[in-house]
């Protein structure tokens, strides 16, 4: 695997005229990865996403792509691809003229891969794409960003209006071809549980700060709830930070920062205390609330996590 970082972000900041939409966000992405760009409605992804890919420029810091500032470098701007969500294609195209021209721009593009996708997203060849619902206008994208086999490659909320059956295709077939042919895939996306399982490291931003950088399996049952009788949760989360206390009568339910192991969690139960592992989404809303709480100044949480 190629040692230089897939992306690197240094001070990356994008203003405009009233609105700052990215401050200073420094990272690293790893080739080889799938990574979950997350944040609520106006964090920044986009910005983010369309800075790296040379759709924009930076209002200051840069954006390295496997180590060269892409808008200079042309063999590596073919080394991308970016599915935005409001992707344009000239008015006359047709699904299958947008799948011609994005085998004509990607060198690694497999057209039995694309073939076999349209087929399971049923996607209509001969429509034009501004006739297609929102889902099959999302499934255009999917297909060119698998399809495509990018050595990065950006999806920017590629689900929007895809029914239930049509995001499983999409998270199934980009897991078992990243296996295959690994590369780096940037996801952005509100749905955090959604696309938990698909995801290795998690980059959340708000505001257009990045607030949290780490792996998964970090940040994963990082965060525990605990109910039930009160001294025995309180004696359960001994020595845990808390980050969040609800009593009801004799009962407490609490949620602590620090992972139960197979013992603790029989020892608790035994108890008569319920042990439960929050979910990916939920991690992150407790231990951003608790970074902010902390600390004002440091925007970056990385977690090192309380253990039981
Ligand atoms: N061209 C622009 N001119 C002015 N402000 C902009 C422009 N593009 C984005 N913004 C602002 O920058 C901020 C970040 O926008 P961005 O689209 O990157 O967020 P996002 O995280 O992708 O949001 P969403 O999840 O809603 O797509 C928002 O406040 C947005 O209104």
């Amino acid at each position: 695997m190629n040692a230089t970082p897939a992306l690197e972000l240094r001070g990356l900041s994008k203003a405009y005229r009233d609105t700052t939409a990215l401050e200073s966000v420094t990272t690293t992405l790893a080739a080889g990865h799938i990574y979950g760009l997350l944040g609520r409605n106006g964090a920044g992804k986009s910005t983010l996403m369309s800075l790296a890919t040379a759709q924009a420029f930076p209002s200051a810091g840069d954006a390295l792509v496997f180590g060269h500032t892409p808008y200079e470098h042309r063999a590596t701007l073919a080394r991308m691809c970016f599915m935005k969500e409001s992707q344009k294609y000239p008015d006359d195209y047709t699904v299958k003229h947008a799948l011609a021209s994005a085998a004509i721009a990607y060198p690694n593009w497999d057209q039995a891969f694309a073939d076999q996708l349209v087929g399971e997203l049923r996607l209509p060849l001969k429509r034009r794409i501004k006739k297609l619902s929102r889902g099959q206008f999302s499934s255009v994208g999917i297909v060119i960003g698998l399809a495509s086999r990018a050595d990065l490659t950006f999806f920017d909320e590629p689900y929007l209006g895809l029914d239930a059956v049509a995001r499983q295709v999409f998270y199934d077939h980009l897991l078992a071809d990243f296996a295959e042919h690994p590369r780096t895939v940037v996801l952005s996306s509100h749905l955090i549980d959604e696309i938990a399982d698909v995801l290795e490291h998690v980059l959340l931003l708000e505001d257009g700060h990045l607030v949290l950088d780490a792996p998964v399996e970090e940040v994963r049952g990082a965060v525990t709830s605990l109910s039930g009788p009160s001294q025995a949760v309180l004696d359960a989360a001994a020595g845990l930070p808390i980050l969040a206390r609800r009593d009801l009568g004799p009962v407490t339910q609490l949620t602590v920062r620090g992972r139960f192991d197979a013992a603790a969690r029989a020892a608790a139960e035994a108890a008569g205390v319920g042990v439960a592992a929050e979910s990916l989404q939920q991690s992150i809303v407790y231990l951003t609330r608790a970074s902010e709480a902390s600390t004002t100044t440091a925007h970056t949480s990385t977690l090192s996590g309380g253990t039981s």
